[in-house]
């Protein structure tokens, strides 16, 4: 028997941390980055009726883009409502989460996610972090608009022939978030003054990730992070929460939280839309808090574009006043610089910048 074993990596077996009063070290997180003991308070985030706006409504229109270019300009939240996502697939999404996350660890080992991708099953991320672990476990996987039912089968091959349905809501679901985020492309282009169709057309055929995140309760929640505080590396995040609460953004300098509306999709702006809009929208600082009394979970689909899209703003938003501000670059190289050699945080896309330069130079 080997007496210097390695040591075995943490797994996060959440039936088993969840009752646990003594947090590993590795899960507590810094004083400066623990959440607030009390309550933080509300951010008053606008809901933005998508079907009034895509009505073509001139008033709906106008209405809808000055909400989002105040927002964006701001923090990049805002909710959508009347978003034509149907609300019973909405409710078997969050039901196939709560199938697959409670089979037992070994189970969800089957379709670990492996270093350097971003899909697959992964739980507190041990083998990526050596500190200030999130008190998660995620499934994410890839949705192509041009590869017919690449979720379903993902998930039947990943996860196992029994999975055949839960692969089939999420296939729907995320052709569903993607129509969603065409929509709100449109929005965004009509709100910067560059028309529905400039970005509407960058993400046809878009090439997203699609995250299932769950949250173990937590018996020490002051301690620790469901998900640090990040920005998202991707174009749009369009995030489902169930009712539990946990999300905050760093906006005015404090935590804020965003209330879970049943109804309502929350949607942020990625470093990567920030970069197409030449840094006027907002790529926001954001996290996501634990409890101990009940489990959490969301939803979120990260919009991204084909791999061969160039990401560069428009002409129309660049002028000597407004200089660009960030180089062209390819959603790969950003996503391979996040897995590989960057935890994503608030300065991703300064230090992929710098990271760029330093490699072409
Ligand atoms: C491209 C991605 C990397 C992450 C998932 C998507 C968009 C958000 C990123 C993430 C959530 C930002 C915080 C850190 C991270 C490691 C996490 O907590 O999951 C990030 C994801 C990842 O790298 O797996
Ligand atoms: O779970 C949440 O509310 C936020 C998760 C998040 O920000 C992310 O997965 O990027
Ligand atoms: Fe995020």
């Amino acid at each position: 028997m080997p007496t210097n074993e390695e040591p075995k990596p943490l797994t996060f077996d959440s039936s088993i941390l969840q009752h646990e009063h003594n947090i590993p070290a590795q899960y507590i997180w810094p004083d400066h980055e623990k959440p607030s003991l009390s309550p933080p308070p509300e951010l008053n985030v606008p809901p933005i009726d998508l079907g009034r706006f895509l009505s073509g409504d001139p008033h709906a229109i106008s209405d809808a883009s000055r909400l989002v270019h105040e927002a964006c300009r701001k923090h990049g939240f805002f909710l959508v409502v009347n978003h034509g996502v149907d609300s019973g697939l909405l409710r078997e999404a969050h039901k196939n989460m709560d199938l697959f996350f409670g089979l037992p660890l070994e189970e969800k080992k089957r379709g670990e996610r492996k270093f350097g991708e971003s899909c697959g099953y992964a739980s507190s991320f041990t083998g990526r972090f050596a500190s200030k672990l999130p008190w998660k476990e995620t499934l994410s996987f890839r949705y192509c608009d041009e590869k017919k039912n690449i979720v379903g089968d993902y998930l039947l091959t990943t996860i196992g022939e029994d999975f055949s349905q839960f692969g089939r809501v999420y296939q729907e679901y995320c052709e569903a978030m993607s129509t969603l985020s065409l929509g709100i492309m449109e929005l965004l282009g009509m709100s910067l003054g560059v028309g529905p169709s400039y970005f509407r057309d960058f993400f046809e055929g878009n090439d997203s990730i699609m995250r299932l995140n769950y949250y173990p309760p937590c018996q020490k929640p002051n301690l620790t992070l469901g998900t640090g505080p990040h920005c998202d590396p991707t174009s749009l995040t369009i995030l489902h929460q169930d009712q539990v609460g946990g999300l905050e953004v760093h906006v005015d300098g404090q935590w804020q939280s965003i209330r879970p509306i049943p109804d309502a999709f929350v949607v942020n702006i990625g470093d990567t839309f920030m970069a197409l809009s030449n840094g006027k929208y907002k790529s926001c600082l954001h996290r996501a808090v634990v409890n101990s009394r009940s489990p959490r979970k969301s939803l979120a689909f990260f919009l991204c574009p084909k791999t061969d899209k160039v990401v560069s703003p428009p002409n129309a938003l660049v002028s000597p006043k407004s200089p660009r501000i960030y180089p062209d670059f390819t959603w790969p190289a950003l996503l391979e610089f996040t897995q590989k050699h960057y935890r994503a945080d608030m300065k991703t896309l300064d230090a992929f910048s710098s990271w760029l330069q330093r490699k072409n130079n």
